[in-house]
C-alpha cells in the first residue's frame, strides 16, 4: 500500500556507466549515441516551438571541450540541413576533443565555420542560442568559458521565460546549463568575491535517457526551465550490470555499477489507498498525535486533522491539562486524551491498537517532550513513530541519545534548521560553496543522515528529499508543473507530519508513508492553489484521493 511509480533520477556517474554499458556490449557506439543526442534536442525544440520547425532561422551555438560541445555540432549540422543559418562557437581546442566530439566537429566543418574568439560583432540576433559548453561533465567553476557565454547572453537579453521566438532568442541547455552540477543541482562556484551565478538560466533544458538528480534539486529547476528527456535508445539498459564488481571504466576510470539500489527516483502518485469494503474503522488504525498546552495546540490539531484525512481509522490528541479546554472546544471526530508527561504516555501506549504516534508539532522544547520520545521509542511493542518539529529540537544539544533510540518504524522530519541542529556537520558538507564536481547534494545528505539516524529521514523544501538507512532514497520535487509557492504556509509542516502518521497507521510502510505523504502534501497544495493556508490542506485529500481513484 501507498507504494508508487516512480521515474529514475541518475547521477552523472551512473549515466557514465549506463552509456559505457551499452557502448562496451557493442549495444550502440558512442558516435550513434552522440547523434541520437543532438537530434533528441532538435526534435524537443520543434515540439516546444513549432513556429521554428515551419521556417528557417538562425541559431548560434556555444560548442564547449567535451562530448557535451560533441552533441553542438550534431545540433548545428542537423539544423543547418533543415536550412538554417548556424554560427558555432568552440570554447577550446579542436585537436583535445574527445574522439566522437571531435568526429562531429570535423563533420560540422565540412558545412560551416568555427569561431572560438569573441568577436566585436556577434551579427544578428538568433531565433534558438544552443548551451552545449558543459554537460554531466563539468568539474570545476566556469571562469573563461563563462566570457563568452554571458557576452552572447547579455547581447541578445534573453531576460525572461516568457520569450516569443521570432523576437527573442530561446536559450535551450543540452543536458544541463552549463556550470550547474549534474548530481546536486548546485553552480560550481571561483572561491573570489564577485563569485556568483555563472550560469545561464534556460527556456528549455533537454536532457538525455533519464533526468539527472540535479534537474530537480537546489537550484536545478530555477536555471533549467523546462526539462524534457530524450530517448536516445538505452531502454532497458539502467537495470544493475552484469558484473557489478567489474564495470566497464569510464573515461577517467571512476564507474559504479549502477544497482537498482542506488538509483533515487522521483516521487509519484502512490497506488492502492483507498478502503476495502469489508473494513471497519480499526482495519485504518489509530493514530495518536501529541499537543502542546494552552495556546500551543493548534499545530497538534493541524496534524491530527491531516492523519484523519489521509484515513487513519481513530485519531486521539493527547494534551497536556493546560491545553485540554482548548482542544476539547476545537475536535469533534478526533479524541482527545490527557497525558501530561512520559508516564502518562507509557501508560496509554499500553493501547497496542494505538499504532501511529506523531510527535513534536507544538509541543515545546525541553526535558518534557525528551523524556517522552524516548518513552514512545522505548515501547517493546513496534509502531510508527513520525518526529517533527519541537521533538527534533529537544535533542539539539544531543541528538546520539536520539539516534540510539530510534529504529525503522520512525520518520524524522526536519526543515534545514532543524536537520543543521541535528545533523550539523552533515548541513556543514550541504551548504558548503562547492568548487568542485560532483558536488555534495541533499541527496548524499539525506542519505547520510538516515544512516546515522538509523531511520528514514524526510529533509523538507521544494526538493524534498527522503532516504532510508539502507539508502533507499526518493524526491518529492514541488517545481516545473508541481510547484506549490503557497506551501511555504505556517502549519503546513505539521499537517505534512500528520499525513505521514495516518499513512503509517494504516499500515504503510515508513519510506513509502513519507514519500506518498510527501506527494499528497504537495498535490493538496496544488488543489487549493493561491490563498492556500496550512488549515485548507487536509481538506483538500479527498480530492486528490478521487483525482488518484483511491
Ligand atoms: N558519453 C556518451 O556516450 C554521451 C555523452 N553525451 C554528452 O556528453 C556529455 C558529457 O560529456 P563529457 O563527459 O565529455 O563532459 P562535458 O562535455 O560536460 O565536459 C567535459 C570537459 O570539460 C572540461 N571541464 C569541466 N569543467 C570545466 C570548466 N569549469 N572549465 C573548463 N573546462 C571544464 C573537462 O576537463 C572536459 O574536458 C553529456 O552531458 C552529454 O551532453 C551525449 O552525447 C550522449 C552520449
Ligand atoms: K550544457
Amino acid at each position: 500500500m501507498g507504494q508508487s511509480l516512480m521515474v529514475e533520477l541518475l547521477t552523472s556517474a551512473q549515466m557514465r556507466a549506463i552509456e559505457n554499458a551499452a557502448i562496451a556490449n557493442k549495444t550502440v557506439t558512442g558516435l550513434e549515441l552522440m547523434e541520437r543526442a543532438g537530434r533528441g534536442v532538435v526534435d524537443a525544440i520543434f515540439a516546444e516551438w513549432p513556429e521554428l520547425q515551419a521556417a528557417p532561422h538562425r541559431a548560434v551555438v556555444l560548442c564547449g571541450p567535451g562530448n557535451n560541445g560533441g552533441d553542438g555540432f550534431v545540433i548545428a549540422r542537423l539544423l543547418k540541413d533543415w536550412g538554417w543559418e548556424v554560427e558555432v562557437f568552440l570554447y577550446g581546442d579542436p585537436a583535445k576533443l574527445p574522439p566522437d566530439a571531435k568526429t562531429n566537429y570535423e563533420r560540422w566543418c565540412e558545412m560551416g565555420g568555427v569561431r572560438s574568439e569573441l568577436p566585436s560583432d556577434l551579427g544578428s540576433k538568433p531565433a534558438v542560442v544552443v548551451d552545449a559548453m558543459f554537460g554531466t561533465g563539468v568539474t570545476r567553476p566556469l571562469t573563461e568559458p563563462s566570457d563568452l557565454y554571458w557576452a552572447v547572453y547579455e547581447r541578445w537579453a534573453v531576460s525572461n521565460r516568457s520569450v516569443h521566438p521570432f523576437s527573442d532568442p530561446v536559450w535551450v541547455a543540452v543536458d544541463i546549463p552549463s556550470g550547474l552540477c549534474s548530481d546536486s543541482g548546485k553552480e560550481l562556484e571561483e572561491d573570489v568575491l564577485d563569485g556568483g551565478a555563472l550560469h545561464v538560466p534556460a527556456h528549455l533544458t533537454v536532457s538525455f535517457h533519464r533526468a539527472k538528480i540535479g534537474h530537480h534539486i537546489a537550484n536545478g529547476p530555477l536555471v533549467c526551465g523546462k526539462t524534457v528527456v530524450a530517448d536516445i535508445g538505452l531502454e532497458g539498459c539502467s537495470g544493475p550490470l552484469e558484473d557489478a564488481k567489474h564495470p566497464p571504466e569510464g573515461a577517467d576510470g571512476c564507474c559504479p555499477a549502477v544497482s537498482p539500489s542506488e538509483i533515487v527516483h522521483l516521487a509519484g502518485a502512490p497506488r492502492d489507498l483507498g478502503k476495502e469494503v469489508a473494513d471497519h474503522k480499526y482495519s485504518n488504525g489509530h493514530a495518536l498525535v501529541l499537543s502542546g498546552g494552552e495556546g500551543k495546540s493548534g499545530a497538534a490539531r493541524l496534524a491530527a486533522r491531516g492523519a484523519l484525512r489521509v484515513g487513519a481509522g481513530l485519531v486521539t490528541v493527547g494534551a497536556p491539562p493546560s491545553g485540554m479546554a482548548e482542544c476539547a472546544a476545537q475536535l469533534t471526530a478526533i479524541m482527545l486524551k490527557q497525558i501530561r508527561d512520559s508516564k502518562d504516555l507509557q501508560d496509554v501506549l499500553e493501547d497496542k491498537r494505538l499504532n501511529a504516534l506523531c510527535m513534536g508539532p507544538g509541543m515545546g522544547v525541553g526535558r518534557n517532550t525528551r523524556e517522552m520520545v524516548l518513552a514512545a521509542l522505548a515501547s517493546e511493542y513496534p509502531r510508527g513513530v513520525v518526529l517533527d518539529a519541537d521533538a527534533l529540537t529537544s535533542f539539539a544539544d544531543d541528538p546520539a541519545e536520539l539516534f540510539a533510540a530510534l529504529h525503522h518504524t520512525c520518520v524524522l522530519t526536519p526543515h534545514g534548521g532543524e536537520f543543521a541542529r541535528l545533523f550539523p556537520d552533515i548541513a556543514e558538507a550541504l551548504n558548503a560553496t562547492p568548487t568542485k564536481g560532483p558536488a555534495y547534494s541533499k541527496v548524499d545528505a539525506t542519505r547520510a543522515a538516515a544512516k546515522r539516524a538509523g531511520c528514514v529521514v524526510l529533509f523538507k523544501g521544494p526538493d524534498t528529499v527522503i532516504a532510508s538507512p539502507d539508502g533507499r532514497c526518493a524526491l518529492n520535487s514541488a517545481a516545473y508543473g508541481r510547484a506549490a509557492p503557497w506551501l511555504a504556509t505556517a502549519g503546513s509542516g505539521d499537517v505534512l507530519a500528520g499525513i505521514i502518521t495516518g499513512l503509517m497507521a494504516r499500515g504503510v510502510s515508513a519510506q513509502s508513508a513519507a514519500e506518498a505523504g510527501a506527494w499528497l502534501h504537495v498535490e493538496a497544495a496544488r488543489k487549493f492553489g493561491p490563498g492556500l493556508i496550512a488549515e485548507d490542506l487536509p481538506e483538500q485529500i479527498p480530492a486528490v484521493f478521487r483525482d488518484l481513484g483511491a
